[in-house]
Formats: structure tokens, sequence, C-alpha cells
């Protein structure tokens, strides 16, 4: 999959919107490597959680020209930023500035991405941020950033908040592939999620200085009435 072209984000938008990072080429390339899958799986909706600069959502809609190709950031810089990534690199996204999927109507998401905020910092720190929509821009403009990152408990305080709505997001036959670091417990995540009904491979994984990072790939087990 083509890297989307980024020229049109000045640096300083970076104060404010997550700039693409091993993470996001982790997942980008995991995608890319698992096209095959996703281009059989023909999926109707796809939905990236938290787009950042949109590198990732735009990709994708250049590749599944059939697919509604949808994106979520609570950061209303992000979705700007993702807006014009798409539009600058004739991708076809509609994104919307909501916490997870709050602002959409839509449910059974085929396809389903996130790179969340995974880093481990106090809960506190997480509580502090007032970040919401509808907030005063200058507490949006301190926040945002650090909303990109910062995890709490174990950086699982989001994901965990993400798995507790999977069921009613994902369609039957969906797929969600979500970036986790080694501190998030990636066999702990695996746990909790089987108790749930959901299988978890882990699909690539990648060493960088400081940081070991997978990207899970995440599906329903299997019922009766599928076989
Ligand atoms: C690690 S960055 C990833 C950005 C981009 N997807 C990438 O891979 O470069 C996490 C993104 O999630 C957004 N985010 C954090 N919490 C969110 C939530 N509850 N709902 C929607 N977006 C959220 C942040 O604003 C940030 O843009």
């Amino acid at each position: 999959m083509e890297t989307p072209y980024t020229n049109h984000i000045k640096r300083d938008e970076y104060e404010f919107v997550y700039e693409p990072a091993e993470d996001t080429f982790l997942l980008l390339d995991a995608l890319e490597k698992d096209l095959p899958y996703i281009e059989r799986l023909s999926p109707q909706i796809c939905l990236e959680i938290g787009s950042g600069s949109g590198v990732i959502i735009t990709a994708l809609s250049k590749r599944l020209r059939n697919t509604l190709c949808l994106a979520t950031d609570i950061n209303p810089y992000a979705c700007q930023v993702t807006r014009r990534t798409s539009s600058h690199n004739q991708g076809y996204v509609d994104v919307v500035n909501t916490n997870f999927t709050q602002g959409l109507r839509v449910r059974n998401i085929d396809l389903l991405l996130f790179n969340p905020p995974y880093v481990v910092t106090d809960t506190d720190e997480l509580n502090m941020l007032s970040l919401k929509i509808g907030d005063a821009e200058e507490n949006i403009t301190k926040n945002q950033l650090v909303r990109s990152w910062a995890g709490g408990k174990n950086g699982r305080e989001i994901i965990d908040a993400l798995f507790k709505n999977l069921d009613q997001m994902l369609s039957r036959r969906g797929v969600l592939y979500l970036l986790v670091l080694k501190e998030n417990q990636p066999n702990v995540i695996e746990q909790n999620l089987n108790s749930i009904g959901f299988n978890v491979e882990n699909f690539m994984d990648r060493k960088i200085p400081g940081e070991h990072l997978y990207v899970l790939k995440i599906t329903r087990k299997k019922g009766k009435d599928d076989e």
C-alpha cells in the first residue's frame, strides 16, 4: 500500500496532531501484508478510530474502492488533518470528531483499526485530561497530544474501554487490527478477549529502540451458526 503524501501537514501542526511514527508504520505494514485477506473479506464498512494524521485510513480507502471508509478522532485538529490527507491523496474518507464511535450510527463494522494511546501513565494523569467534545479550544490544544499516547494503568485503559463495546461494533465476520505494546500485556488482552468470545492472533510484531510493538488481529470465535 502506498504511504499517503503528508507534505500538506505543517511542522507546527504536529504540536496538536500525532505525527506518523513506528507504530503507524507497523500497522500499515500489517494491513499491507493482510491485504489479500481484507480484499476477500470485501468489507462494506471500514472504520479507523483515532485516525490522527489520517495516513492509515487514507491508504486503505485507496485500495478498498467499494468500502465505506470512516474515521473518528477525539481531537478536532486530527479530524481536520485526516480530511486533508484524504483529499490530497484522492482518498475517500468521511471523518467524525467523536469519542470512539459515539457520534456514528453505523454498527456492523467489517474492518476496524485502532492505534490507541498505549503508553503506561497514571490513571490520575488520564483523568486530569479534560478534553471532551465541545471543550474550549485552549483546553483542546493543551491536551490533545497527551490524548494520543496516555493509556493509563498498564497503558490499557483506552484499549479496555474499546473492548466494552466491541461486540456491538463488529459485524459477525468483522476483524479488528489493534496496535499494542509489550507493557500492555498482550497475553492478558488475549485472555480478556477470549473470555468475551473473540480470538486473538499475534499478527505482526517489531522491536524498535525502547519498545516492542505488536499488531493483534482480533476476530469472533466461530459459533455453530457460522459453520
Ligand atoms: C497513537 S495516535 C494514532 C494516530 C494515527 N492513527 C496513527 O497511527 O498515526 C492515537 C490517536 O487516537 C486518538 N484518540 C485517543 N482517544 C480517542 C478516543 N476515545 N476516541 C477517538 N480517538 C481517540 C488521538 O487523538 C490520536 O489521534
